[in-house]
Formats: structure tokens, sequence, C-alpha cells
């Protein structure tokens, strides 16, 4: 690499990831394992004796699945402001004050704590919040209104076949969630088809692979280091021939400079709008919600470059930056369609704010 490109490629880096300095290789991960599926079955005569004989545990519900995912967030968030607030019979400017430093180091983002402190001030002002119980109750409300305005669940009926092109930097969890994605659909009935556009490793093709052949769909892939554009319009080709409903393109988080991420999108958009109407249907971006406030750097350079119209956050059961859920869909006016609170196929949620206000707040 010439070195006013490294440096020029360092300088983006720092950008979007806050390092100090770039690696060598754009953006290349370690590569991680593969997660063993679950709900393989296991024979009696496998198990230890003491859980053989151990009575069957009942099977935490979705809502408590989704608690315990957030539980980290939940300990850096409410559970510190309950200790602010607990058994507060007046409510004045200095409790407001810890409050904002509160929800800005739980990765809600300043401006949208600025936000709901001055909306919380207003309610002070107007005398609406007597005691703690009330400031936390109208907490959580304009969290939740916050997260309701841009809210829109994925609705992959409206086109056939419908394009999610997925989009995120390496290591977010792109593959996966498309491994997850494809096993919800499949698990609903439709017919789904993966191109694997990141053409860039060999690994991420053969990683989605996996994911196709335990989901039981087809995986359009070239050779590594092929034009994703070719790839992607095979896999427009071969999901209007056979008749699929879902056609899902994982790309490559490669990010040299924005104009040549935006050139490579604006490539493949072209490719897949031509060989399907209207497509992509949704450009989904994949975030790590663990990277905090490099998520956020991240959404705002994807969305000047992609076209984003919708995000998935993962790995909110690791972490206790989970507001930045709230963040990223108030500050860039994006639906969050779906969130990670795991590594396995049932792990991949939909986005559903009050359930997730509850989980949070309750
Ligand atoms: N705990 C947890 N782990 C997750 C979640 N989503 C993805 N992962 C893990 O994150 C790691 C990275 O995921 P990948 O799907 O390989 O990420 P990627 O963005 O496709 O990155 P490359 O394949 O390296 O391009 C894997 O070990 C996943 O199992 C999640 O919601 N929770």
């Amino acid at each position: 690499m010439a070195e006013e490109n490294q440096g020029f490629f360092k300088g983006l880096w720092g950008k979007l990831t806050g390092a100090e300095a770039a690696p060598d290789v754009a953006v290349e991960e370690p590569h991680k394992s593969m997660p063993q599926a679950e709900g393989e079955p296991v024979q009696a005569h496998e198990l230890p004796v003491s859980q053989v004989a151990a009575e069957p545990q009942a099977k935490p519900s979705l809502f408590q699945r989704l608690k315990q995912g957030l539980a980290r967030t939940h300990e850096g968030l409410v559970a510190r402001i309950d200790t602010l607030l607990l058994g507060k019979k007046q409510i004045d400017a200095d409790t407001l004050e810890e409050l904002e430093e509160i929800l800005i180091t739980a990765d809600i983002g300043v401006q949208t704590t600025v936000e709901l402190i001055r909306t919380l001030e207003a309610k002070l002002g107007r005398n609406e919040l007597q005691d703690g119980a009330a400031l936390k109750k109208a907490l959580q409300e304009e969290i939740g209104a916050r997260l309701q305005r841009y809210s829109a669940p994925l609705d992959v009926t409206v086109a056939k076949p419908f394009v999610i092109m997925v989009i995120g930097v390496n290591g977010v969890g792109k593959t996966t969630t498309i491994g997850k994605l494809a096993n919800r659909y499949v698990a609903e009935g439709k017919k789904v088809l993966l191109a694997a556009g990141d053409t860039f490793r060999a690994a991420a093709a053969e990683q989605l692979e996996e994911w196709g052949k335990r989901a039981g769909v087809d995986v359009i892939r070239h050779q590594a280091g092929a034009d994703p554009s070719a790839v992607v319009f095979d896999g427009c080709k071969a999901a209007v021939a056979r008749g699929c409903e879902v056609l899902i393109v994982d790309t490559a988080g490669r990010l040299h400079t924005k104009v040549n991420l935006m050139e490579e999108m604006k490539k493949i958009r072209r490719v897949m709008g031509r060989e399907i109407s209207g497509a992509p249907h949704e450009t989904l971006l994949v975030l790590d919600a663990a990277t905090g406030q490099n998520a956020m750097s991240q959404a705002r350079l994807f969305k000047e470059a992609a076209e984003v119209s919708g995000v998935v956050l993962t790995k909110l059961d690791g972490t206790a930056k989970g507001g930045i859920v709230v963040a990223v869909s108030n500050e860039f006016q994006l639906p969050v369609r779906f969130i990670g609170i795991g590594e396995q196929a049932e792990d991949l949620r939909p986005f559903e704010p009050s359930q997730f206000v509850a989980a949070l707040f309750d």
C-alpha cells in the first residue's frame, strides 16, 4: 500500500473505530468459529447421568430471554437510575444533571439525552414529576416514544422476490444475521436464496454456505476476488427463476474510502434494480451494539454512502451499551428492524419498542 494511502486509510479507520492506528490489511478480522446449532436432537445416552435424571427445565419465555439478553444494559442504565432515584421525594436540577450523565454513559447518545432531559425539565416545571418514581416512569415513556417514532417491522411480502442487501463492516455479525434471517423466513414457509456478495474473503462465502446448509437454502457464490456485482446479478436471476420470496445479499464491509464504498454500493444497487424492480427493497445496516459510539460513526458513514433503510443491532446480550438502540434510531431516524441477543438462530428478534423498553426497565 502506498505510503499516502496508508495514512489516509488509517485516518478513516480511526474515524470509524476510534482506534489510534489502522491495521495494515483493510478491515479484515480474525475469523470466528460458527456457534453450535441449537435444537439438534441429543440422545439420552449422550447426556451425563445427572442431566438425564434431572427434572426438565422450563424453557424461558421469549420475553424472559429478551430480559436476560438486556441484563447488562439494565445494570448499566436502569439499576443506576434506580440508585439515583430510589425513595427520592423531590426532584431538582441536580437530579436531572446526574440522570443526564447516566444516560450519556449508557450510550443513549448526546443528542437524544439532551432531548430527553429537556422534556423532563419541562415536565418538572409543570409540576408533573412529584418524586423519583414519577421521573423514572416519565423517562421510560419518553424513551419508548422515541423508539416508536421510527419503528417499522420489515415486511418482506410487499415484493417478490423481496431483496435485502446487508451491509456493515466485518465482524459486526453480518453473516450470522443473514443466517438467522434465512432461518426465520424458511420457518415462515418462504423460499429463500442467499448471495455471497462478499467476494473479498473466501471465508465469508464459506461461512454463509454453512448457514445456508443449516437453514436448508441455496447460496449463490463465485470465486474469491470476483466482482460482487456479478454475484448479485446471478443471485437476482436465480431468485426470479426459482420463484424465491426472499433474496438476501451479503456485501463486503470494506471501507477504503467513502467514495469507493459509495461507488461499490451504487453499482450493486444498479445491477439489482435492473434485474428486479425496486430492488434492493431493504438496505439493512448491521451494527455491533457493543462498539457503542463506533457503531454511531458507522451508521453515519453508511447512511451517507448507502441509502440505509433499516438497522440490525447485534450482540446486545454481551454489552451494557444497549442504549445505542435508542441513539441510532432517534439520531439517524432509522427503524431498528431486528436485534441480536445471542448466537443462536432464534436470538435475532424483530424489534418491538414497547417490549424492548419493558424488558429493559422492568
Ligand atoms: N453474543 C452474540 N454474538 C453474536 C451476535 N451476532 C453475531 N454474533 C457473533 O459475532 C461474531 C461475528 O459474526 P459474523 O457473522 O462472523 O460477523 P460478520 O460481520 O459477518 O463478519 P465477517 O464474517 O468476519 O465478515 C460471531 O462469532 C457471531 O457468532 C449476537 O447477537 N450475540
